[in-house]
């Protein structure tokens, strides 16, 4: 590839060593001049970073300053060393440059770099040419719209966000507008109806999961009323948001936060605001007959996750712990319940749930999945068609052959569908590893009754090397849409009478006493939040909203820029 034309080149000072600077419109680097030079006596050299040769992308640098006003602002009530003759107090004009630095765990820091040069006129070419090339890089945010949840997590939200994330907005140039939340939903609320979205180049979340949802909802709804399209229609092709949304993580587990940036971290976070990344994202839309539900990112759950996570929610008193308490009382209760499942393969996707390969920053699956030549296509449908003559009797296909529609009907301890990973720090891998972020897919995962035993050994593969859909009573598809029917509303159509809850539940529970079911029906959780529901369709909706973020770096795009000086 052609290296783009270099725009400066000097040599300049960096803690009393000498290095060659250069810049061209991708990366500004420093390499030493005399490396092999001994020092002089008595300097003050820093290690690392001064030895050798440095490379910084351009469109990860935050800013540029002239630094001598600032050095000599830093001495102010402290207690400095006079100098002992005039000349040691000249300090030569100076120029630093703040960049985002990776350290381990994909997580970024701000660091910068303070070169000395030989005179003001040279510092001044240097600051207005960088900053010419950050002018030029028109994805980078202006104006924020800051939301804060103050009881998210550990209720740090306010704290972390004037400490650590304010301070980078602003050497950024970033100007914000903060509404700190007085209420569930205000920022939903405020998003939806009141908000002058045009004078916002992005909006920031600082909070949890369930925060970020609120801001999504806010986000699709008004973005859906202001194109004229009825939410409530589960056929309707939605409109995506323009604007891009910041996590800033400062709730229990942040699970967005860690499948699209690959750590928790709210100043890696900021950081990927700042240099405005962009990740777009699938959104899951679930309905009810004609009435319009929720939106869910990344976990649907109808089972033991639907239990577990509607009976924390009633536990929020007991802050983060509330997961592992309502986890170990929903494996102990072991319910299991009885319904219809009916989904429609993803056949043209380009991936599959069992891939060894995870979706990563710039991933191959999402930029090509539902792009396939047409012949792809019809391969895709007849391998599918071959693996249904091999289902078990109670899988029929519904329909022709363009939309194949699935149906399972079973009994399920729980049944999952999975827009993105889920990995968190609690389980590093995930629901389903090989979930894609933007590939309009979701994984559906179903697990068939089973005993304790073996759905603990199911469980536990979430936490280490083996695969966790390697079990006889596992199965997990790709799917685009799915639909499903509680065992005992399907008898109650079939009586023509309308759901009425637990006393018509437990009699058609003790007319089936083969069910198993211990419990009435489940309910299903749709990302943290109780659906009113039982019986739901739900549509994946690719690439519906986007974030300030990469996806999860497989490794450091400059861990070493030997050679770069040469540009
Ligand atoms: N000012 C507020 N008072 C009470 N609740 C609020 C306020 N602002 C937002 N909320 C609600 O608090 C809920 C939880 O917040 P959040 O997601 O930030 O933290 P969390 O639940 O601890 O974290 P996670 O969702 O990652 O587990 C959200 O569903 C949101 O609607």
């Amino acid at each position: 590839m052609e290296k783009p034309p270099r725009l400066l080149l000097s040599r300049l000072w960096l803690q009393n060593r000498v290095y060659d600077v250069t810049l061209n419109s991708v990366v500004f680097a420093w390499k030493e001049a005399e490396p092999n030079k001994k020092r002089a006596p008595g300097s003050n050299w820093n290690t690392g970073k001064a030895a050798g040769s440095h490379g910084v992308p351009v469109c990860e640098i935050l800013a540029v300053q002239e630094t001598a006003e600032d050095s000599h602002k830093k001495n102010v009530g402290k207690w400095h060393r006079v100098p002992k003759r005039p000349e040691e107090s000249y300090q030569p004009p100076a120029f630093t440059v703040f960049y985002a630095e990776r350290t381990r765990q994909h997580r970024w820091r701000c660091s910068s770099v303070t070169f000395h040069c030989p005179d003001w006129g040279l510092c001044q070419q240097w600051v207005h040419t960088i900053e010419e090339q950050l002018s030029l890089l028109t994805s980078r945010p202006k104006r924020l719209l800051v939301y804060i949840n103050p009881f998210g997590g550990k209720q740090q939200g306010k704290r972390i966000y004037e400490q650590k994330v304010a301070p980078i907005f602003s050497r950024a140039s970033i100007s914000t507008d903060v509404i700190v939340t007085e209420r569930a939903n205000h920022a939903r609320d405020h998003l939806s109806t009141d908000a002058d979205l045009k004078n916002y180049d992005g909006v920031v979340c600082v909070g949890g999961d369930g925060m970020f949802s609120e801001i999504v909802h806010g986000l699709i709804s008004r973005t859906q009323s202001d194109s004229g399209v009825d939410q409530n229609c589960p056929e309707e092709t939605l409109v995506p948001c323009d604007i891009r949304i910041g996590i800033i993580p400062a709730g229990s587990t942040d699970c967005i936060c860690y499948a699209t940036v690959g750590a928790n971290d709210p100043v890696t976070s900021a950081l990927h605001i700042i240099v405005g990344d962009s990740q777009p994202i699938d959104i899951c839309s679930v309905h009810h007959n004609n009435t319009f539900l929720r939106y869910s990112v990344s976990l649907l759950g109808y089972g033991f996750y639907g239990d577990l996570l509607t009976d924390s929610e009633k536990k929020r008193w007991m802050g983060p712990t509330r997961y592992d308490f309502s986890g170990v009382k929903t494996f102990l209760s072991h319910h299991c319940y009885e319904g219809t499942v009916s989904f429609l393969p993803a056949t043209d996707s380009v991936g599959s749930p069992r891939d060894k390969f995870k979706c990563r920053s710039g991933c191959h699956f999402c930029q090509h999945s539902g792009h396939l030549p047409f012949e792809n296509q019809q391969i895709c449908e007849e391998e599918e068609e071959e693996e249904e003559e091999e289902e078990e009797e109670d899988s029929v296909s519904e329909s022709g052959r363009k939309d194949v529609w699935r149906v399972i009907r079973g009994k399920f301890l729980a049944i999952n569908a999975v827009s993105m990973s889920c990995a968190c720090p609690r389980s590093p891998k995930g629901l389903s590893p090989a979930a894609h972020l933007s590939d309009g897919t979701t994984d559906l995962i179903l697990i068939h009754k089973c005993s304790r035993l073996d759905f603990l050994r199911h469980l536990l593969r979430h936490t280490n090397k083996n695969d966790q859909f390697d079990h006889p009573f596992v199965e997990v598809h790709r799917v685009r849409r799915f639909r499903f029917t509680a065992k005992h509303q399907e008898v109650d159509s079939e009586l023509d009478l309308r759901e009425t809850g637990k006393g018509l539940f437990g009699q058609i529970c003790r007319d089936h006493p083969a069910c198993g079911c211990a419990a009435g029906h489940s309910t299903w959780s749709c990302d943290g939040e109780t659906l009113p529901h039982t019986a739901i369709q739900a549509s994946v909706h690719r690439q519906l909203i986007k974030l300030f973020a990469r996806g999860i770096e497989d490794q450091p795009v400059f861990e070493d820029s030997t050679g770069v000086c040469s540009a």
